[in-house]
């Protein structure tokens, strides 16, 4: 009996197994694909990394291996896309210990939240936080201005007895705006604006961002003493480093003004700045130099990392290969300029996929360009060996995984983001490629949920992508060379290529990826 119940099991497990093979098979490689991207973008959702980092014992708070006592003295502040769901989750582990708070979140994040059923990241009906929403566009604007101004007077205010936690997401800069007088938010503004249109990197951005504004480089924190400030964090920014993520408003950065106006130069700006900023930039002591107090050097301020593209991705390797696919993560920190980034998943397209040993020039084209966008040297051998023991072994379909933040340099006038126009480059490096379901799928998409100043967040592409759009009589070229790639991808084959989950929520940078359909072993 025993033996016949355990065949009877071991058939049913192989029916099993054919029906999730079959139902795996029907499933496309782009399903697959945005599938993916979805369960990265959910391992990083805000209100489940509080919860991870924050523990509630009796009347202390247990962060990172320290203990703060609740007494009826927590107050929060916090600025970023991801923020809103990180106070509720906040607001739920403190309760009636938490006094007040002020949150400055994205422009219509809650409607959005709440059209898409995402309650638990909702403030309750009679929270103590007031939410303000801002940053249209993801660029600051009079409103997150105001936030910022409220979050300085609540931190202004206390006392050495208050604890003040502090939430930090991606895209918090934009949201904490407080230029130093006499320098404008519009001066501000067209500055950074500038910087991004030339192709400045975050860690310039941000550099320059922190010279001109009153909180950020440690502001909030100097703002906040004596009281003791915890700030929880959800990285945006490659390697996760805390002085640059949403600019370091915990973070006691000196400025150093000849470093600022060496970025400003590089990019030829220096020559066209405002009066207002030239002359902040201009004064001789640095912010902290006369400062009387020693907040981020005594143990006042304690920085904690709670989220990160990194776990993003390793949660999108373990649904890819539920889904079929061997994971491969080639690197955490792909940046530079899209056209580069671009041609390296050309040529890894180009060296998966190929039946026979790919020519030596392919792997060398890729050593050379890997360093110049972020990707050592190293993780491409660690790929490219397992992309060859896959060909020589007839392994099944590969999902290689990325996550960084390349950038565009801005010469049309044209709506679009980097993650489209990056998709729709490597669409022009497959070109030529078979097609899906045997030929390779990109996807590129910001797991913010918004890429650039566009309502998508990103694309799915593949080597058809030339052909369709011709066929529907757009011009790949002009698009691109306006950078108006959320126009063509609008427009090609109504708009079925988009990535559009709406805003997510939370913020970990971008995530790439590139599925291998299996080559099947030649036989000789
Ligand atoms: N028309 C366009 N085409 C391509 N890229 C664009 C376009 N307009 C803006 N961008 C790019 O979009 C980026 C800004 O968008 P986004 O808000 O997604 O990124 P971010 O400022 O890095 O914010 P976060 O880190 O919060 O995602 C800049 O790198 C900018 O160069
Ligand atoms: O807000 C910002 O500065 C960017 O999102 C990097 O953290």
């Amino acid at each position: 009996m025993a033996r016949v119940l355990s065949l009877l099991r071991s058939q049913t497990l192989v029916t099993l197994a054919g029906v999730r093979r079959t139902v795996l098979c029907r499933m496309s490689l782009e399903a697959r694909a945005r599938e993916v991207f979805a369960t990265a973008v959910e391992a990083v959702q805000p209100d489940v990394v509080v919860r991870r980092s924050v523990e509630r014992k009796d009347d202390s708070l247990l962060i990172d291996g320290r203990s703060f006592v609740l007494r009826n003295n927590l107050h929060l502040v916090g600025f970023g896309k991801a923020v809103l769901g990180m106070a509720a989750e906040a607001e739920r582990i403190v309760g009636d210990h938490l006094v007040n708070g002020v949150i400055s979140v994205p422009h219509g994040i809650q409607e959005t939240l709440r059209c898409h059923g995402k309650n638990q990241m909702l403030l309750k009906d009679k929270s103590r936080i007031k939410v303000m929403e801002g940053a249209k566009h993801n660029l600051p604007d009079g409103d997150a201005q105001n936030a910022a101004e409220c979050i300085k007077q609540l931190a202004s205010e206390l006392t050495e007895q208050d604890l003040l936690l502090v939430l930090i997401s991606g895209g918090g800069s934009a949201l904490l705006p407080a230029p130093i007088p006499p320098i404008s938010l519009q001066e501000k503004h067209d500055v950074t604006r500038r910087l991004a249109g030339s192709g400045a990197t975050i860690q310039e951005l941000n550099t320059v961002r922190r010279a001109l504004s009153l909180l950020k480089g440690g502001g909030l924190a100097r703002v906040a003493h004596p009281a003791q400030v915890v700030a929880l964090i959800l990285s945006d920014v490659i390697g996760d480093p805390l002085d640059l993520i949403a600019s370091g408003p915990t973070v006691r950065t000196d400025v150093c003004s000849e470093e600022v106006i060496s970025i400003l130069q590089s990019y030829n700006l220096s020559d066209s700045l405002p009066a207002s900023v030239n002359e902040v930039l201009g004064r001789v002591s640095p912010r902290w130099e006369n400062s009387k107090d020693d907040s981020g050097r005594t143990g006042h301020v304690l920085n904690t990392v709670i989220g990160s593209n990194g776990i993003a991705l390793k949660c999108a390797g373990r649904r890819a290969r539920e889904l079929g696919f061997r994971p491969v993560v080639l690197s955490l920190g792909v940046c530079g300029n899209v056209k580069l980034v671009s041609r390296l998943y050309g040529l890894l397209a180009r060296f998966a996929s190929s039946r026979d040993e790919p020519p030596p020039e392919l792997a060398a084209e890729m050593l050379r360009l890997g360093p110049e966008v972020g990707v050592a040297s190293w993780d491409l051998y660690r790929t490219m060996q397992v992309l060859d023991e896959g060909r020589k072994e007839g392994w099944g379909a590969t999902c290689l995984l990325a996550g960084g933040e390349p950038t565009v340099e801005l010469t049309g006038k044209g709506r679009g983001g980097r993650n489209q126009e990056l998709a729709l480059r490597v669409g022009l490096e497959l070109r030529g490629m078979e097609l899906p379901p045997r030929g390779p799928v990109f996807l590129s998409g910001g797991t913010d949920g918004q890429d650039g100043p566009t309502e998508a967040a990103g694309a799915v592409t593949d080597g058809g992508l030339w052909e369709e759009a011709r066929a529907q009589g757009l011009d790949i070229d002009g698009h691109l060379n306006d950078n108006d790639s959320f126009t063509f991808f609008s427009n090609v084959s109504g708009g079925q290529r988009l990535l559009s989950p709406g805003l997510t929520g939370t913020n970990v940078m971008d995530v790439h990826m590139l599925l291998i359909p299996s080559i099947p072993i030649r036989i000789h």
